[in-house]
């Protein structure tokens, strides 16, 4: 498809120039069933210094989107479209130029601490090697500024933290390592997938803190399923559901008033809203209904929706939603 087809810029509008920006991407992978569409036709933007939040229920895509950018989606997948990262496109770059701006440029943060963070090696070891990720450092250089990292995600005691291996560490501190993996090399994008779950409350609370010291000066892209992350956090907002976006907004606008029924069903959801579960459950990937894929759920489904997909429908103040209500 050319660029000029697809609805440009669904970002906050804060002026900056976009960093990162996503061409109708599809993911798939083989099953004995059909394709799983894990990622359907994406298009986004997410421009410097923003702070850009996936939220979605699980198993509509959003990890498979974050591997995607990362470069690291599994060898069965295949995958169409564009990802371009400060107007290079990552698709067509060779796997060894995608492997030096992973880590350097665009940093990760992922969800499990246990499988990303390696058992046999310390702290110090893998923090080093994220520190020194291509640079010529020298070794004091290297420590000097091990020391200022752990003191960034407030991780008290450094000269005993650099010694321990990951399993000698509370599930909080794995989770500030595996954060200060993520910032090692000053990344100017960073990618984060469920940075908070899995922690109890007053954790959580100082992950999202130190989450928003980094995004002062960093681009962030954060996959959660917890929305007080999201409202604390995001500027702008995209919701999938079943591998496609079903609307982007801007955060505040969103709480405020979220415009899809998904969007209306996952807030009501929460406990501060009445704690309503959206009844059903998603279709399946591999069999996606010809209309509206959240028909089937939906409150307000209309004779329109069983039969024709709706696209993303553009409203005031940059906000879009896919849903024949608002076309
Ligand atoms: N390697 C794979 N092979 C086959 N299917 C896969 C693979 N990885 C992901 N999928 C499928 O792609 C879909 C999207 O998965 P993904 O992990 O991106 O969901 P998610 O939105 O991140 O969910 P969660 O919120 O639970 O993390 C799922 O149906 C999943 O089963
Ligand atoms: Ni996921």
């Amino acid at each position: 498809m050319t660029r000029n087809l697809i609805t440009p810029d669904p970002g906050s509008g804060n002026g900056s120039p976009p960093l990162l920006e996503i061409w109708n991407l599809k993911v798939h992978f083989p099953d004995d069933a059909g394709p799983v569409r894990a990622v359907d036709s994406i298009d986004l933007t997410v421009r410097e210094k923003e702070c850009f939040g996936i939220i979605g229920e699980s198993g509509s895509g959003k990890t498979v989107l974050c591997l995607a950018i990362l470069g690291l989606l599994p060898g069965d997948a295949s995958f169409s479209g564009e990802i371009t990262f400060k107007g290079e496109n990552l698709f067509s770059m060779p796997s060894r130029e995608i492997r030096k701006i992973r880590g350097k440029e665009i940093g990760a943060i992922f969800q499990n601490p246990a499988t990303s963070l390696d058992p046999v090696f310390t702290i110090g070891d893998q923090l080093s090697e994220a520190l020194s990720r291509g640079e010529g450092f020298s070794k004091a250089e290297v420590n000097t500024n091990l020391i200022h990292l752990l003191n960034r995600v407030s991780i008290q005691d450094p000269a005993l933290r650099i010694r321990q291996y990951p399993h000698e560490l509370s599930g909080g501190l794995r989770q500030r390592v595996m954060i200060a993996m993520g910032i090692a090399a000053e990344p100017s994008l960073i990618i984060a997938d469920e940075p908070s779950s899995g922690l109890d409350l007053r954790i959580k609370r100082r992950i999202i803190s130190l989450l928003q010291d980094i995004s002062q000066n960093a681009t962030m892209f954060i996959v959660t399923h917890d929305l007080e992350l999201a409202e604390k956090l995001f500027e702008t907002l995209a919701v999938m559901y079943a591998g496609e976006i079903v609307e982007i907004s801007g955060c505040k606008e969103f709480f405020k008033a979220p415009m899809h029924p998904f969007s209306e069903g996952l807030l009501n959801s929460l406990p501060s809203r009445g704690m309503q579960p959206i009844p059903g459950s998603s279709p399946s990937l591999t069999a996606l209904p010809e209309g509206c894929r959240f028909f089937p759920r939906c409150r307000y489904a209309m004779e329109i929706c069983k039969n024709k997909h709706p696209e993303l429908f553009s409203l005031t103040g940059e906000r879009q939603v896919r849903c024949f209500k608002y076309a």
